[in-house]
């Protein structure tokens, strides 16, 4: 079953003589579980396309569903919604500050009105162990690594055991062991708990944890099928 369904998806940015279009029909199916990573040269429409799935800006023409809603033409109140049933995990993990590891997982439920205080608490220490980082639960984020802060906002996008998890350059800012130790995780918390995984990255040495890979040229999206061609032929 499809967790994401998109057709003829087109975008445009700006009005009247600066309207651009950046989104050209867009077609795409992710099944539940799933890893998918995009790729494809700066400006071609990767966070765009991201963007709109997460409900972050309005889809304007084609079809867009999430999760069984349609995004295009969605009022402002569905857009809301929509944000909540998703994890996040962004390049510069916008982890709060002030906050300490266990707190910043914990706003990760916070929308989740059923659960009580303790029970939030729990489950945060919980995904934190998980991610290895059951000794840090108390580190406020200027005290941990970039791989350590990384692992804190995959347990904050995860803590909620979201269907769909949307990631933009996960690992651009890590090193390559840090980098790899962070999809690795991705990868094993993804498949066990059956969300997909949307994910933009230009790092090549993380392709292999996908089960499909994109190709966004000029907003234009095709699946890449060199890799395994390549295979079968050398
Ligand atoms: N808010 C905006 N207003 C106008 N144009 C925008 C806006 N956001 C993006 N664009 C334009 O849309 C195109 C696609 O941008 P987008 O950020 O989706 O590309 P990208 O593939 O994610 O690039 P990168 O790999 O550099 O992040 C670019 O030409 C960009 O300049």
């Amino acid at each position: 079953m499809s967790v994401i369904s998109i057709n003829h998806l087109d975008h445009y940015f700006g009005y009247g003589q600066l309207r651009k279009q950046v989104l050209f029909k867009i077609n795409l199916e992710i099944a539940a579980g799933e890893i998918i990573i995009m790729t494809g040269p700066s400006g071609s429409g990767k966070t765009t396309l991201l963007t709109l799935v997460g409900g972050l800006r309005s889809a304007q023409f084609g079809s867009l569903y999430v999760l069984g809603k349609e995004l295009c033409g969605a009022s402002a109140e569905e857009l809301v919604q929509a944000r909540r049933q998703n994890g996040y995990i962004f390049q510069a993990h916008n982890l709060h500050g002030s906050l300490t590891a266990v707190q910043n997982v914990k706003m990760g439920l916070e929308l989740h009105h059923h659960l009580s205080g303790k029970e939030m608490y729990t489950r945060s220490m919980q995904m934190l162990e998980q991610v290895g980082l059951g000794n840090r639960l108390h580190y406020y984020p200027d005290q941990l690594s970039g791989g350590q802060k990384q692992r804190v906002a995959i347990a904050r996008a995860l803590v909620s055991r979201p269907q769909i998890v949307l990631a933009d350059e996960p690992t651009a800012a890590l090193d390559s062991q840090s980098g790899r130790d962070v999809v690795n995780l991705m990868q094993k918390l993804a498949k066990e708990q059956g969300c997909a995984i949307l994910m933009v990255t230009h790092d090549h040495r993380i392709l292999d944890i996908a089960d499909r890979i994109l190709q966004m040229e000029d907003g234009k999206l095709q699946e890449k099928v060199e890799n395994l061609s390549y295979q079968w032929w050398s």
